[in-house]
């Protein structure tokens, strides 16, 4: 039985398409502890998106596994919800519709009707989105959307939520405003957390651990960074802390000069 909450074992994909192929991954091992937020950095086309989908169940590895909790990933399930750089709710629906559907998927037997409003309501506090409960997507901003997005991922209650660049789309303050959230409802709640993510900032103040990943094809994991700083972290005060700034630099200097000739060629 894997020692770490979730493991990545062995883990290699190949695409075929007739008779071309090509080897995004080759031998990604990583394991993840609970209640750890993790993240995944590395050059664009490298495989970042490969390995959360092999998580998620979206995708099955040609070789090795996942096992989460002592059990191996087969197929997609709501232990483990995805949240997209791409707000992906339901146009139709509005925002209370779109976390009752996830809510009622998960929970319809073993919740009452009241019990599952209330789970609704309270998780649409958490990322204060109750005042809009009512309006549809296409009548809120992006930001607002991403929110609702981790409403109905939370709402699930995953063992793990695996995040694929969800602040990607989102100006510079909204983002901010965004991690700062994030990072509030990580304290409260303990999740367990894997984030795509191309901002260094980013992954250096809301990780515990940064997985960088070298160039495709035949992408794996290069380096994994500790982020030793201290919780509830600050933006404003880490941004004139040595260890922050050591901690940017290894990550910058992973990705700019041991795995620079992607970014040369793109
Ligand atoms: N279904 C698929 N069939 C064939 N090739 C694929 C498929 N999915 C991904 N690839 C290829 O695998 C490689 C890795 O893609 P992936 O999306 O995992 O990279 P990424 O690091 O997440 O990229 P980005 O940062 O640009 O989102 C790319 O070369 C991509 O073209």
């Amino acid at each position: 039985m894997s020692k770490h909450y979730l493991s990545i074992e062995g883990v290699f994909k190949t695409f075929t398409r007739g008779n071309l192929s090509s080897q995004v991954l080759s031998d990604v091992n990583l394991g993840v502890e609970r209640g750890e937020y993790i993240s995944i950095i590395g050059h664009s086309g490298c495989g970042k998106s490969t390995v959360l989908n092999i998580v998620a169940g979206l995708i099955d590895p040609t070789e090795g596994c996942v096992i989460l909790d002592g059990k191996e990933v087969r197929g997609p399930g709501p232990e483990r919800s995805l949240v997209f750089q791409n707000h992906s709710l339901l146009p139709w629906l509005t925002v209370w519709e779109n976390v009752e559907i996830a809510v009622n998927k998960v929970f319809g037997r073993s919740m009452s009707r009241a019990e599952r409003e209330d789970w609704i309501r309270h998780n649409l506090k958490m990322v204060h989105m109750e005042h809009a409960m009512y309006k549809r997507p296409g009548e809120i901003s992006g930001g607002m959307k991403q929110r609702v997005g981790i409403a109905r991922a939370l709402a699930m209650q995953p063992k793990v939520l695996l995040l694929d660049e969800p602040f990607g789309a989102l100006d510079a303050l909204t983002r901010a405003h965004l991690q700062d959230e994030v990072m509030r409802i990580q304290n409260d709640l303990q999740n367990t957390v894997i984030m795509i993510t191309h901002d260094v900032d980013e992954a250096v103040l809301l990780s515990d651990r940064i997985v960088m990943m070298t160039n495709g094809p035949s992408a794996t994991i290069g380096e994994v960074l500790k982020i030793d700083l201290p919780r509830p972290r600050e933006r404003i005060e880490l941004a004139d802390d040595p260890r922050y700034n050591q901690y940017r630099q290894a990550v910058l200097r992973f990705l700019y000069e041991k795995q620079r000739n992607v970014a040369a060629s793109a």
